[in-house]
This record gives structure tokens, sequence and C-alpha cells, in this order.
């Protein structure tokens, strides 16, 4: 599903590459985490994935789509097919819960039918039914972060990006918002999650990719945050 071959990203400002000689894969369906201190590169590689950015080498797919050799008009393609989740949850503060995931299918053109079909359901899924109308204001850190997944999977991406989605919740939030997490990638969808919390990788003991200076150091395949 993901696929990095040699992938190299040197920024012009930086005398060291954010990532260096990058191989690796992701299969369809699988869930792994992304470790590595602060600066590891781990931001880099999820934009390469969205062509947010290009590698200065080497060859990404993420699907069907061959990302460093995409047209422009396919990007937004490309982008449909990723669900992103940010730590920092990226709501539109004017818009109530039901919209803020309502927008995601506007934007591409759904029709309103359809989309007031699937936005309860997806809030059901993720644990809000109930609150719809709320605006984000009223939520809770965990119920904004459910907001954020919500929207970065109604359209039924291929894979989905979290980047420190844990980051601003305490460790009982944290550990709800992985459940949600493993539900959507059980239901088929691949997920990347790129994380400081030893304990969550600790616990589910899955798939871990861990980044150092742009190097990709370790891939186990049901690993734990590691020593120390
Ligand atoms: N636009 C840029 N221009 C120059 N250097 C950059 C740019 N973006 C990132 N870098 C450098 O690339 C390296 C990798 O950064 P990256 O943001 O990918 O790390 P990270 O592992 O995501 O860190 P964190 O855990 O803090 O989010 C760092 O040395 C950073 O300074």
């Amino acid at each position: 599903m993901i696929k990095l071959e040699k992938v190299t990203k040197q920024y012009k400002a930086s005398t060291r590459p954010a990532l260096s000689n990058v191989s690796l894969e992701v299969g369809k369906g699988e869930f792994a985490f992304l470790i590595g201190p602060s600066g590891s590169g781990k931001s880099t590689f999820f934009r390469m994935l969205l062509k947010e950015d290009k590698p200065t080498s080497g060859d990404i797919w993420v699907g069907d789509f061959h990302v460093n050799t995409l047209r422009a008009r396919q990007v937004p393609k490309l982008r449909q097919s990723i669900g992103c989740v940010f730590q920092d949850f990226r709501l539109l503060q004017q818009k109530s819960v039901a919209e803020n995931v309502a927008f995601a299918l506007e934007v591409i053109g759904k029709p309103a039918n359809t989309i007031n079909q699937i936005v309860p359901d997806v809030l059901e899924y993720v644990g809000l039914g109930g609150k719809a109308d709320r605006m984000p204001g009223e939520l809770s850190g965990g119920e904004m972060q459910r907001v954020a997944i919500a929207r970065a999977i109604v359209n039924r991406p291929l894979v989905l990006l979290a980047d420190e989605p844990t980051g601003n919740l305490d460790p009982i939030t944290s550990q709800e918002i992985v459940e949600v997490l493993d539900r959507v990638n059980r239901r088929g969808t691949t997920v990347v999650m790129a994380t400081h919390d030893r304990q969550i990788v600790d616990a589910m003991r899955r798939r871990v990719l861990e980044f150092d200076n742009g190097h990709l150091v370790r891939d186990d395949k049901h690993g734990v945050y590691g020593i120390g």
C-alpha cells in the first residue's frame, strides 16, 4: 500500500538529509507505528506520501499512485485516498461536529443526501453519537480527536496517517483514541501513526518503524518502543 525505494530528502537549508536512503513497505491493512526522536524524519515521511514535498531521489508509491511522478492534476486524487489526523485536531471552530465531518465530503462534491446518510453513521462509529450538534469549543480533547478521525475516514481512504494523534491527550484518553484507530484499521484501512508514546506502542505490539537522523534504523513486526 505504501512503498518507498531508496528515498532521500535533502533540504537545501539543511546540512544532513531529513530522509536518507529509506526503503520500506507497509502492506494493505497493516498498522505501523513510526517512532524516533524529534527531527528524525517522521513528518518529512508523511509529507512525501502526500506529495506536499518531493524527494531528492528515490521512488514512492501509495496504492496505485506513483507519487513522485504524479501529475499535478492527479494530486487531489492521491490526497483523497489518504486521511490525516494531527496532534492539534485542526477542526473548523465555526462548524458543528457534524458540519466538520460533512465539510470533508462537500469539498469533494458528494451530494447532500449522501452526506446526510453517511455523517451520522461515522459519528456513531467513532463514539460521538448524540454529539453531532456540539461545537468544537464544547468538546474534550478526546472528543475533538474523534471528530478529526471521523473527518479523516468518512471518505473511506486507503491509508490513515496519524501524526502524534495522542500528543495533547492524557493517558486514558490516548488509549481510547488508539482503540478508535485500531477499529479503523481492523476495517481494512492501513494506518501509520507517528508517536512518542511509549505506553501505547508497548501495549499494542504492532509493527514499529524507527527513524533516527533520517535513517530507518529498526523495523520490528511486533515491536516495543525500545530500551532505556
Ligand atoms: N522545510 C524544511 N527545510 C529545511 N529543513 C527541514 C524542513 N523540514 C524539515 N527539515 C529538517 O529535516 C529533519 C527532519 O524533520 P521532521 O520534521 O521530518 O522530523 P520529525 O521526526 O517529524 O520530528 P518531530 O518528532 O519533532 O515532529 C530535521 O532536521 C528538520 O530540521
